[in-house]
């Protein structure tokens, strides 16, 4: 039977829903003032009766408190999920019929799931469950799902979206009017809300196989600029957390992000789907934790915006060559060759015994499996072990420790930086060491010290991470990619797009990436959410290499605007930001090519409005208004409006500068404005051909 067939119907049902959810929500805060109650009591208990309890009494008071303390929270956080679903309970529907059964039953699915306390009966189901994926996979028609006990086929008859919008329906819409398109578009036309939102009502299909996916131990998602990685792979962690429920917890998982602001940016999304934020770290901090004590060094941003000013050939060509899989391979070969010939055993005379330098060759040898530093250890450890005095004793503990010492010496260096001086000579570039500034490292050179440190002393710290989100992917080098496998042995999910990368000579392809991790699965994703179709026309025109496909939304053709001179530009910037403070949007990004860049301008024009903000790599804050920023900081970021600024021929020449112009155009999700003065870049469009 069908239920709530007319719209009407549905309508009531959304009332009868969100009175019910008001009851549980009653029921659950009469529980958890009594809970709290509960809890002063016991401890006031404690504290009057401290005297007369004994130590075993005490600790089980104790527990009993943490267990109550502990019930509590969990009932806040079903509060925070009951009071979510008032407002917008479900955002779809599916009846399915299983095949061999009289009846089809309606599926409604929501952010979260919901039951009835007495009758258990699940009114709302997950968008995580498995009969859920069907509302993602299928329309009207056969259909199946995979179910803890195997896979259920049927049919389903009736498929209907919905939007709620403070427990109130606001539309619905029956599958055969084309339901995704009609309500993607409609979400996809909004402004742009300060944070990135879910898409749990709108995941699409080929979006919803990645986020479901637990087979692949490596998961590399390239997609087109506004595809939606970012969101998928999100998503893709609350499925997990919610498929491995006691097994994993947010705890687990650390996001490996390009920088703070864009970490704030994507900060609501686990929350907004009941899940507690997940831990981040850029690679600078990565590289701070493993150089500790050891160099200081350049970071990336820093090396990207020195790379932008000034194309230095001999150092791009440094840096091409140490980012590549066989610079991996020689750092490996190296660290084998130190291995064999880095250690010299020489005959130990200690006050109360003699060691052979044969037997101490020979422990060495025996411990050859393992990484340096612990492979001396174990000599170290076999040696004093088996040493004996003149009277045949084991030797005292003070005389062990002194053959450790002295045997570690026997190791030419574990200084990293010697090391790795020794490695630019092995492979015969010694020109290839030069320190940043003093006591600083170049970029280029940070990961592969890092590399060789962890093949020399192993890698340790992050035993607890169970899965690892790289976002960013083609930033990163393969030798990054090497520490990353080492580092971390668990699942990940690595996203990316080969065409935005701000630092080609160092980036990586899915191809090398896949060196690096063989078993690798890939997806690619070439439908993009984020812009018009002008704004994606456009930006294909700047990169032919991208194959985005755009979703049908049109908006205004982008602007390419020239000027005279500098304060002409700078005139119409300011026209175009006032135009933008009088619209509905929310957010305007202006992206520079380079963070100098940014500073002048925001010098220029934060006079404007109390919303304008300069990005900087110390950034922490994602904020809407005006926000000026490079290329390289807006990445990850969108816009409702986005002005590039600065397209002249001399700013966007080289195929590097084609990255950063192509990563600021897609920024935008309604509106893109360009500006020059003077010759136009050839990079753009007709050559820049403004338009009135
Ligand atoms: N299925 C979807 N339904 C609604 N919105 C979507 C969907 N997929 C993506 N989007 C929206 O598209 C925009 C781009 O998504 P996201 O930032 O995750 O893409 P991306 O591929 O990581 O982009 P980029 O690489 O350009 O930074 C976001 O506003 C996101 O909410």
């Amino acid at each position: 039977m069908i239920i709530n067939s007319t719209e009407s119907e549905e309508r009531d049902y959304v009332q009868t829903i969100v009175s019910k959810l008001r009851q549980a929500l009653q029921a659950l805060e009469n529980k958890i003032d009594a809970t709290r109650l509960e809890v002063i009591e016991a401890k006031k208990y404690v504290w009057t009766n401290m005297a007369g309890l004994d130590p075993a009494e005490r600790a089980a008071n104790r527990v009993d408190i943490s267990l109550t303390i502990d019930q509590g929270e969990r009932a806040i956080d079903l509060q925070r999920r009951l009071q979510k679903l008032m407002q917008s309970p479900y955002f779809g529907r599916v009846d399915f019929m299983a095949d061999g059964s009289a009846a089809a039953d309606a599926f409604y699915i929501g952010v979260h799931s919901f039951s009835e306390e007495d009758s258990q009966r699940n009114m709302i189901y997950d968008w995580r469950s498995p009969v859920a994926s069907m509302f993602y996979d299928y329309n009207v028609g056969r259909a199946a799902y995979e179910a803890p006990a195997g896979e259920v086929e049927g049919e389903i008859c009736l498929k209907r979206q919905y939007r709620i919008k403070h427990g109130v329906m606001d539309y619905m819409i029956e599958s055969s009017m084309n339901i995704n398109d009609d309500v993607l578009q409609k979400e996809l036309s909004h402004t742009s809300d300060e944070k990135m939102k879910n898409i749990v009502a709108t995941i699409q299909k080929e979006q919803n196989v990645i986020i479901r996916n637990e087979h692949s131990h490596e998961l590399i998602i390239q997609g087109v600029a506004g595809s939606g990685k970012t969101s998928v792979a999100l998503h893709r962690i609350a499925f997990l957390l919610y498929r491995y429920k006691g097994t994993i917890t947010s705890q687990n998982i650390l996001i490996i992000s390009p920088n703070k602001v864009f970490s704030d940016y994507i900060s609501n999304v686990l929350p907004e789907l009941g899940e507690e934020k997940i831990m981040e770290i850029g690679f600078d901090e990565l590289a701070a934790r493993e150089l500790k004590g050891i160099c200081g060094f350049q970071t990336f941003g820093e090396q990207v915006s020195g790379l932008t000013a000034s194309a230095d050939e001999a150092l791009i060509a440094c840096i091409q060559s140490k980012a590549g899989l066989s610079f991996v391979h020689r750092l490996e070969q190296f660290v084998r060759h130190c291995s064999e010939t880095y250690f010299v055993p020489a005959d130990l005379s200690l006050s109360s015994a003699r060691i052979a330098k044969e037997d101490i060759a020979s422990a060495y040898q025996a411990a050859g499996s393992l990484p340096v530093k612990q492979r001396l250890d174990k000599t170290a450890s076999i040696v004093a072990g088996s040493a004996r005095d003149e009277d045949g004793q084991k030797l005292k503990p003070a005389a062990a420790n002194k053959i450790k010492t002295a045997i570690k010496k026997m190791f030419k260096t574990l200084n990293m930086i010697s090391l790795y001086k020794d490695f630019c000579e092995y492979i015969g570039k010694p020109e290839w060491f030069k320190l940043y500034k003093p006591k600083t490292l170049e970029f280029s050179d940070v990961f592969p010290i890092i590399y060789l440190k962890i093949l020399l002393e192993g890698a340790h710290g992050f035993e607890s991470v169970k899965h690892v989100l790289v976002d960013e992917m083609q930033d990163y080098t393969a030798v990054q990619y090497a520490v990353l496998s080492r580092l971390f042995k668990c699942k990940k999910t690595i996203l990316g797009d080969g065409n935005q990368s701000v630092n080609p000579y160092s980036s990586s392809s899915i191809t090398e990436i896949k060196q690096v991790f063989p078993e690798a699965d890939t997806v690619e994703l070439l439908k993009s959410y984020r812009s018009t179709i002008e704004i994606i026309h456009f930006a294909r025109q700047i990169n032919p290499n991208s194959r985005m496909i755009p979703i049908e939304r049109h908006g205004d053709s982008p602007r390419i605007q020239a000027s005279g001179d500098a304060e002409g530009q700078l005139a119409l910037i300011r026209t175009a930001a006032a135009q933008f403070l009088e619209s509905e949007h929310r957010s305007l990004g202006i992206v520079c090519k380079t963070q100098a860049q940014a500073k002048q301008l925001y010098q220029e024009i934060k006079d404007m409005h109390k919303d304008v903000y300069l990005l900087d790599f110390s950034s922490e804050k994602f904020h809407d208004g005006i926000l000026i920023a490079s290329s390289h900081m807006a990445k990850g970021l969108e816009f409702d409006q986005v002005i590039v600024p600065f397209c002249d021929a001399a700013n966007y020449t080289t195929e590097m500068d084609r990255s950063l112009l192509y990563i600021a155009c897609t920024r935008a999700m309604h509106k893109l404005t360009l500006t020059y003065f003077g010759e136009a870049s050839p990079l753009l469009p007709d050559r820049g051909r403004p338009q009135v």
